[in-house]
């Protein structure tokens, strides 16, 4: 479906925002293997996480959701997995495949894990390779894509790992795995990704030489995982560059997860010298939180590059937006990673650029952006790709623009912010 964009004149207002995706997938997977109960509060109504809660039902996990986003899990400890009677169908979430990826082949089950369109054109040999050297037998389309066939024959191996790309996906699918082996195995990480898997888990990390060694094996006990998700700071990121580039904006955002490994487009919009507060900061669980304010402000051009992109990766769209209010020259490079997810976000992104009339050149790994602080861009039918991240970064522009745009297929936003449809009308009144 269509959704019409309407120019905005004003942004105010207080949004509460989704919880934090990558925080609730882990939450009920590490539920699931601890020996007992947790109840999960706040976990995310978005249809990624809800994926990952249909997987582990399927695997034989009692999941009860009694309302007000609890979500109650009695795990049944890292041996307490049943071979699933159909696929684990993992829909539109890479997070979701491949870090059960890593559970079903340590744990030793037979499962087979299938995904929509967009997930089943996801490369997954980056996990394949590591699981079947740590003993997993496992099947794939091409050898490359879903649907994963696994198994696994013989004890897990431990691996030795450093990470060949800086992914949170493929460290935790590897950590997951080596949770069921007698020795540890071992991920060298040199660029740092999301940190959620080690934090929750309490896994050992040595630093050496500015390489993290993060280890897990059988003795690692896994916790409870009862506490409260924080919101999430990847969809807070639309409202902070709408916020940033509207003239008459004020957007306040509580509860926000503000773990360093997330927050680099935070950084990245101080440097353009946004106006953002941020107060009440706070832990909840293992993970910093705290509420952000942006306020109307006058961008300078920035400059992304590879060593920041795994702190900022989901938030490189509406980044990008961003860039096109500046006076002056971004450039975005070291995102190559950016066309490997639900659709090739560079390509999309030069095609959003394109029917803006923004002045724009698209590389193999990032983009230039001309910009300028007194760019309209031209309304349009901008086309979503099915890709979340890449309809809410449209809607964002389009709010710029002196007429009505329309995003394609704009329903995609359910896949990690269902209410964002309704927040831009909010703000917008
Ligand atoms: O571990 C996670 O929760 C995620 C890691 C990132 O993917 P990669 O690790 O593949 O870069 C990110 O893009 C995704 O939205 C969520
Ligand atoms: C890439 C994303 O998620 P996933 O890899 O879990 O599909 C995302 O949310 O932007």
């Amino acid at each position: 479906m269509n959704y019409e964009v309407q120019p905005a004149t004003t942004l105010q207002g207080k949004i509460d925002l989704p919880a934090d995706k990558s925080i609730s997938h882990r939450s009920a997977m590490f539920a699931a293997l601890h020996n007992g109960r947790s109840a999960i509060t706040n976990f995310s109504e978005a249809a990624d996480p809800h994926s990952t809660l249909d997987c582990l039902r399927r695997l034989g996990i009692t999941i009860e959701e009694p309302g007000d986003n609890t979500v109650i899990v009695e795990g049944k400890g890292r041996d307490g997995l049943q071979t699933p009677s159909k696929d684990l169908d993992c829909g539109n979430s890479g997070t979701t495949m491949r870090l059960l990826s890593g559970i079903i082949a340590g744990s030793g089950v037979s499962a087979r894990l299938t995904g929509d369109e967009s997930l089943s054109a996801r490369t997954m040999k980056r996990i394949i390779d590591p699981l079947t050297e740590m003993g997993a037998i496992i099947e794939a389309r091409e050898a490359d894509y879903a649907p994963l066939n696994i198994n696994r024959e013989g004890p897990v191996k431990p691996l030795y790992f450093p990470l060949p790309i800086a992914s949170a996906q493929l460290k935790s699918c590897v950590l997951l795995a080596g949770l069921f082996g007698e020795d540890p195995t071992e991920v060298i990480e040199t660029l740092p990704s999301r940190d959620h898997t080690e934090r929750l888990l309490g896994l050992s990390i040595e630093e050496m030489d500015n390489k993290k060694v993060i280890s897990a094996s059988r003795e690692d006990v896994i916790p409870e995982q009862s506490y409260r998700v924080p919101n999430d700071f990847s969809a807070a990121a639309f409202w902070l560059v709408a916020g940033a580039i509207h003239q008459d904006a004020e957007i306040t955002l509580p509860a926000v997860g503000l773990n360093p490994t997330r927050t680099g487009a935070l950084e990245i919009l101080k440097q353009m010298d946004a106006d953002i507060t941020v107060a009440n900061q706070q832990r909840e669980g293992a993970e910093p939180i705290g509420d952000i304010t942006i306020r109307s402000s006058s961008l300078k051009p920035v400059e992304i590059t590879e060593e920041v992109v795994p702190n900022c990766i989901d938030e490189i769209p509406i980044l990008a937006i961003a860039m096109l209010f500046t006076d002056g020259v971004s450039r975005i490079s070291g995102a190559e990673e950016l066309r490997h997810k639900e659709t090739d976000r560079l390509h999309a992104l030069a095609e959003m650029l394109e029917a803006a009339g923004a002045d724009f050149e698209e590389f193999n790994d990032g983009l230039e952006i001309k910009g300028h602080t007194g760019f309209t861009p031209k309304p349009a039918v901008f086309d979503s790709y099915h890709d979340h991240r890449i309809a809410m970064s449209a809607a964002v522009l389009a709010s710029m623009a002196d007429d009505p745009s329309e995003i394609r297929d704009g329903e995609c936003t359910a896949i990690s912010y269902p209410g964002f449809w309704d927040d831009l009308q909010v703000l917008t009144n």
